[in-house]
């Protein structure tokens, strides 16, 4: 028989179904603003864009060459050479037949061509072409609304702004976008022992991690944030700091006391001043993390332990400030890999292991431990670069099982 994971309970609440409840206890918040588009990166689509413009808005070139139509290079004919296309200067007069413009990429083709022929094949003397090879009607042409037709959906209201999407905005000559407002998100530390990096240390204390990573990766996602500090457990001052951020913000994200110590107060005074949605999940790392509401601002209670810390905020807190925002954020992409060590599980949680994983020399891909898996060990976080997402019933993982994981480089942490 398996053994129970010594730290789980009866009653705590499955992972899915906790995060579908707990986002449908979320509406969008941020209002919509019009921002010029260099303002626009890292923002919230907050209503689709339709494209006002063909993109490309005419046929042109993908080549330096010759624009010619197809059918005159059948007999082996020169052309005749009647004028230029460049990118931005356009050839204004026809091609008729047996007659050919030298055309370079990115350059309106002329009126009757239909085709263009890299330099490559072609030699020219006193305006006559010769065209080497078969040319295929439309070859090199890139053809008018190719890339985006008028009318055309391009992005769904949701869409956070990349880079990438940004460039879109900007081929479809948009000066301004209808964007969400960032979120206005608070952030503190709860605990006795906490002190800033650069503080000496007296016995028994130790620097506050949590907070500089959680602020790390709220900048990546844009959100305005306001850093409370650290605050002592005292459930009077804890009271006060949450009435104060929750008055003023869209969330409030705090770490640690949400366990069942005697300094542990986040939950209790939650209770207090406002409202808990759940409390306690079957997952590994982060048992304890509570959800709630004080008044209208949504609440994140994550555990002390840094690695639980930092793995809910990425399987929780992102995505409830994904639907406070109003962005349409898709499930995590998981990939399936080979054990190539054994992993320690127990059943009872759903266990978020940090791991390595690399390409094999057969090609599949294979992970280990990325360290040591104790929720407070964060070095292993920095060296990992996945999460496996072992079952909640599942025992341990037996080297050469195939186990699923997503990716976490490149993310926001
Ligand atoms: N009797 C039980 N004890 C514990 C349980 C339980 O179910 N029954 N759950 C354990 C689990 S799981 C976790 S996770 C932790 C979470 O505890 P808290 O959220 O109350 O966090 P603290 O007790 O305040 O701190 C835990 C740990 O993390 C360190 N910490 C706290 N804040 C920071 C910070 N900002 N930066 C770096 N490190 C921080 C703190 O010093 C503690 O070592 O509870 C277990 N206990
Ligand atoms: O298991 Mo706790 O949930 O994060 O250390």
């Amino acid at each position: 028989m398996a053994i129970q994971d010594c730290c789980s309970q009866p009653g705590l609440r499955p992972f899915d179904d906790a995060r579908a409840d707990m986002l449908g206890q979320l509406d969008v918040v941020a209002a919509a603003e019009l921002v010029p588009l260099e303002q626009a990166l890292n923002r919230v689509l907050a209503e689709a864009v339709i494209s006002p413009l063909d993109v490309p808005a005419f046929a042109n070139s993908a080549m330096d060459g010759y624009a010619l139509r197809a059918e005159d290079t059948m007999t082996g004919e020169k052309l005749e050479l009647i004028g230029t296309s460049l990118a931005g200067h356009p050839f204004t007069g026809r091609v008729d037949a047996g007659q050919c413009v030298r055309i370079m990429t990115g350059a309106a083709l002329p009126l009757g061509a239909d085709s263009v022929v890299m330099q490559e094949n072609c030699t020219s003397e006193h305006n006559r072409v010769a065209i080497t090879g078969k040319v295929e009607p439309g070859q090199h042409v890139r053809q008018a609304a190719e890339d985006l037709a008028q009318g055309e959906t391009v992005f769904q209201a949701g869409m956070r702004i990349n880079a990438r999407v940004l460039s879109v905005l900007a081929s479809l000559g948009l000066e301004q976008v209808n964007v969400r407002r960032p979120l206005r998100v608070a952030l503190l530390s709860t605990g006795d022992e906490l002190r800033s990096p650069g503080d000496l240390l007296a016995p028994g204390e130790i620097y506050d991690s949590n907070r500089i990573g959680l602020a790390a990766m709220l900048t990546r996602l844009g959100v305005e944030i306001t850093d409370y500090g650290i605050i002592a457990d005292d459930p009077e001052l804890i009271r006060k700091a949450f009435l104060k951020a929750a008055a003023s913000h869209d969330a409030l994200i705090t770490s640690g006391g949400v366990s069942v110590g005697d300094a542990d107060h986040t939950k209790v005074v939650l209770e207090d001043v406002g409202r808990i949605g759940f409390w306690k999940l079957a997952i590994k790392p982060g048992k304890p993390f509570a959800f709630g509401h004080i008044d209208r601002c949504a609440f994140f209670g994550l555990p002390g332990n840094p690695v639980s810390a930092a793995v809910t905020f990425h399987l929780l807190v992102r995505p409830a400030l994904a639907t406070l925002a109003g962005e349409r954020l898709a499930p995590p992409l998981t990939l399936q890999a080979t054990a190539l060590m054994p992993f320690k599980k127990s059943p009872g949680r759903m266990d978020f292991q940090r791991g390595r994983v690399e390409r094999q020399a057969d090609g599949s891909l294979g992970v280990v431990p990325a360290g040591s898996q104790s929720s407070a060990v964060f070095s292993a976080m920095a060296e990992a670069n996945c999460l496996l997402h072992l079952e909640q019933d599942r025992g341990p993982v037996e080297t050469g099982e195939t186990v699923t994981l997503e990716l976490i480089d490149g993310l926001y942490w």
